[in-house]
């Protein structure tokens, strides 16, 4: 994980106090988007360590989904469990109410650990961040957006499924157009690789701009300053008063 520290802090922030941010919401193409960003900022993604084996995430799993949805070594086979759930609305909510305090307390952690480090730009990369009601404590959100055609195309190319699977898999989601309509940046990914690239430069350079003031007392390094003027303060008025 890259952290960079600068007199520029951008960070995000689940809560709202700390809401100086930066969430990356990224339908199609969230992958590559988020893999270039981290030369650059902070990501963390979450989906693979709530199901590991012997965590509390993976017992409620396996104790709800059988054992059968393991792999020799115990591990979650993820490809059979995506198959049981992206077929079946009830089985995926069921997965989803298991794994959603484990997500949103293991978000909560990376994000504190960041912004203890200073770090300026945090990127979160939620599928469900509407659904999951996320959008609420994060900003800007960008929707990396595609035409369905598209989304369905690139999907059975990348995982070599069948077009039902895909579907159904596109369809446990809000619908991009609709993402699209909630989000504060918009990236349109139909064109190519190198205008993605593109469309994407002109993004970083809106999600660096200088911080507000507000922002930067929410900051790590704001909230610091904060502390050292109040306690020279502090000592500052004790000395008078007492030389009085
Ligand atoms: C179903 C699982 C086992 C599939 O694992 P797999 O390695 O095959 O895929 P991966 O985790 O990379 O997810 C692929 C894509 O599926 C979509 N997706 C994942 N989980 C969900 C879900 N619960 N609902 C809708 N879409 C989902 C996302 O777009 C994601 O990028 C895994 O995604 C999982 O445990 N999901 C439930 C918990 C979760 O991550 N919820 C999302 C919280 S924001
Ligand atoms: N502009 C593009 N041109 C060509 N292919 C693309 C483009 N954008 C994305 N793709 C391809 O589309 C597929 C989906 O992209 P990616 O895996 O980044 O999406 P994702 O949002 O992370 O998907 P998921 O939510 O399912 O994890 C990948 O195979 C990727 O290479």
């Amino acid at each position: 994980m890259q952290c960079h520290t600068s007199p520029i802090l951008f960070f995000n922030f689940i809560l709202k106090p700390f809401h100086s941010n930066f969430t990356l919401f990224l339908p199609k193409k969230k992958k590559i988007v988020s893999n270039t960003l981290l030369l650059f900022l902070s990501h963390f993604g979450l989906s693979t360590d709530v199901l590991k084996k012997g965590s509390r995430g993976w017992k409620k799993v396996v104790a709800a989904f059988g054992e059968n949805i393991l792999q020799a070594d115990g591990e979650v086979d993820r490809s059979k469990l995506g198959q049981i759930v992206f077929s079946d609305p009830g089985k995926r909510q069921l997965l989803n109410q298991l794994l959603a305090p484990y997500i949103s307390s293991g978000i909560l952690l990376e994000i504190v650990k960041l912004w203890m480090r200073g770090c300026q730009v945090i990127v979160l990369d939620v599928p469900l961040l509407f659904e999951a009601k996320m959008d609420k404590w994060t900003k800007p959100i960008i929707v990396v957006w595609v035409d369905p055609e598209t989304q369905l195309q690139r999907l059975l190319a990348r995982d070599r499924t069948s077009e039902e699977d895909a579907r159904n898999r596109i369809n446990a989601q809000m619908a991009l157009d609709l993402k699209r309509t909630k989000a504060d940046i918009v990236i349109d990914n139909t064109g190519s690789l190198d205008d993605l690239n593109e469309e994407f430069k002109k993004v970083l350079l809106q999600v660096t701009r200088p911080l507000t003031w507000t922002e930067f007392w929410l900051s790590r390094h704001g909230a610091l300053s904060a502390l050292v003027l109040v306690v020279a303060g502090v000592v500052v008025s004790r000395k008078f008063y007492s030389s009085l």
